[in-house]
């Protein structure tokens, strides 16, 4: 049966017809149909141009929306300035100060070095995407902090080149601390884009920002002791061979060094790369070991502990926040100035690599018991075999060459270091107050 559109509007069979029949009504029919079919297409026209108008005006908001409430304007920039700018008295002797823009300054690492160069006088702007990782209130939180103490974060991402070289625009920034990342090793095998958008795409866009600012700022970044990946000589140290990544994490952390490395070579950027080892603490990461069996130890849940070949147990080298803040701010302070201009270099820029570690490893059933000690609650241990997930066995630094250069000097142990973390995380968390709101 026909529709009555069908009959308003013949498809080309039905045209064909009437213009074979002829006649004057047939003209007329036709003069109608043929006026009919312009109309239809005007406003077929009509329509795709208001559908194109209104899908650019609401791409046009979004970004506009977006790029007005996250950055820019003078309000914006005035901020940037202020935060940037270094306090320490005029004539002290540490110098004039430094102006960092510091990546992923609401992270755990960031926002503490964040406070500690503020605290001592020198500028920080920081910028952060907030991802949702692990909980963003958290972020928020370290945000917060940070804005209490005249430390601005920047809500961005370090993909975004536009607000890079803006911020460069606004402040001449004499060090970069790269600490924004994708982390985690066994998330590499969930969301395996993630760790290249951050950890290799991420990486490049900043230090193309930093090789196109004048004067270009010096820059240290957070590696990682994961790049030693099936390398069993022991302690860990610099020169050994770190071309075995177990973990795609831990290839985006060698290869940000192998990238970094060129931007030194091509463009004369001053650049320190830093390998982490296991830095755990107050205002942690929530998807660390340390930090997840202190949530479930407390919540009566079971934990699960993973152990080597041959029932051997894992060990790491787990090393205080307040120690590798000090191994960052040692960094920056002797890293020397980045050579390059409009893209040449003008001389050699300094290449170096650090561990910063603790060099006295501690088994994960050791973890677990210390915790247990400072909640004073028993662990539900489930022990299972380590999955083949990309966790390395065990981790151990040689620090002689950070020690030697940064004048680093670990002094916090396992030990002290969990009983500062479990005095923050219960007050964090209300437990001192009974409220056990997690
Ligand atoms: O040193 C580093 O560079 C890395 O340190 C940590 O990685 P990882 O040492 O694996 O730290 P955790 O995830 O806290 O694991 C610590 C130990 O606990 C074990 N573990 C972890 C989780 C779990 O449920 N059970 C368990 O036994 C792991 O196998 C490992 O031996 C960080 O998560 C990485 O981002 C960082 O780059």
């Amino acid at each position: 049966m026909r529709a009555l559109e069908d009959d308003l509007f013949p498809s080309t069979p039905g045209k064909v017809k009437i213009e074979r029949a002829g006649g004057a009504m047939n003209r007329q029919l036709h003069r109608c149909f043929a006026s009919t079919s312009t109309m239809f297409l005007w406003a077929l026209f009509l329509v795709a141009m208001t559908a194109s108008y209104l899908s650019f005006q609401s791409f046009v908001d979004t970004s506009s929306k977006y790029f007005a409430a996250s950055w820019g304007g003078l309000h914006w920039e005035r901020q940037i300035r202020a935060s940037a700018a270094p306090r320490r008295p005029p004539g002290s002797a540490a110098g004039a100060g430094m102006s960092v823009l510091v990546t992923g300054a609401s992270g755990f690492v960031g926002a503490h070095c964040s406070l500690a160069l503020r605290k001592r006088g020198d500028g920080v702007v920081g910028i952060d995407n907030f991802n949702a990782y692990y909980d963003p209130s958290l972020k928020k939180a370290r945000k917060a902090l940070l804005a209490s103490h005249g430390v601005y974060v920047v809500e961005g991402d370090i993909n975004d080149g536009r607000l890079l070289a803006k911020l460069f625009d606004v402040v001449p920034f004499t060090h970069v601390l790269h600490l924004a990342a994708q982390a985690g090793v066994r998330y590499a095998m969930e969301n395996p884009a993630s760790y290249v958008h951050s950890n290799v795409a991420g990486l490049v866009t900043l230090l193309e920002a930093c090789k196109n600012a004048d004067p270009q700022p010096a820059v240290v970044w957070a590696s990682s002791s994961s790049v030693y990946g099936l390398n069993d000589k022991v302690p860990f140290s610099e020169s050994h061979r770190t071309d075995q990544p177990a973990s795609l994490y831990a290839a985006t952390k060698k290869a940000g060094e192998e990238i970094t490395h060129s931007y030194n070579h091509i463009y004369g950027l001053s650049v320190t790369g830093l390998r982490f080892f296991t830095v755990y603490g107050p205002w942690g990461r929530p998807d660390m070991a340390y930090f997840s069996f202190t949530r479930n130890i407390l919540q009566g849940k079971p934990i699960t502990v993973y152990r080597g070949k041959n029932h051997v147990d894992l060990a790491r080298d787990f090393t205080y926040i307040d120690d590798i803040v000090k191994g960052c701010l040692g960094s920056l302070d002797t890293a020397g100035r980045s050579t390059g201009t409009g893209g040449k270099k003008r001389g050699p820029a300094p290449y170096r690599i650090f561990n910063l570690g603790n060099t006295s490893p501690v088994t994960v059933p050791t973890l677990v018991s210390i915790l247990e000690k400072h909640l004073r609650v028993k662990a539900k241990k489930h022990v299972v075999e380590m999955p083949g997930n990309g966790d390395v066995p065990f981790t151990h630094a040689n620090i002689s060459l950070a020690r030697q250069q940064l004048g680093y000097k670990p002094t916090t142990n396992l030990d002290a270091g969990l009983k500062k973390f479990v005095k923050w995380y219960l007050s964090y968390y209300g437990y001192s107050r009974g409220a056990k709101n997690l």
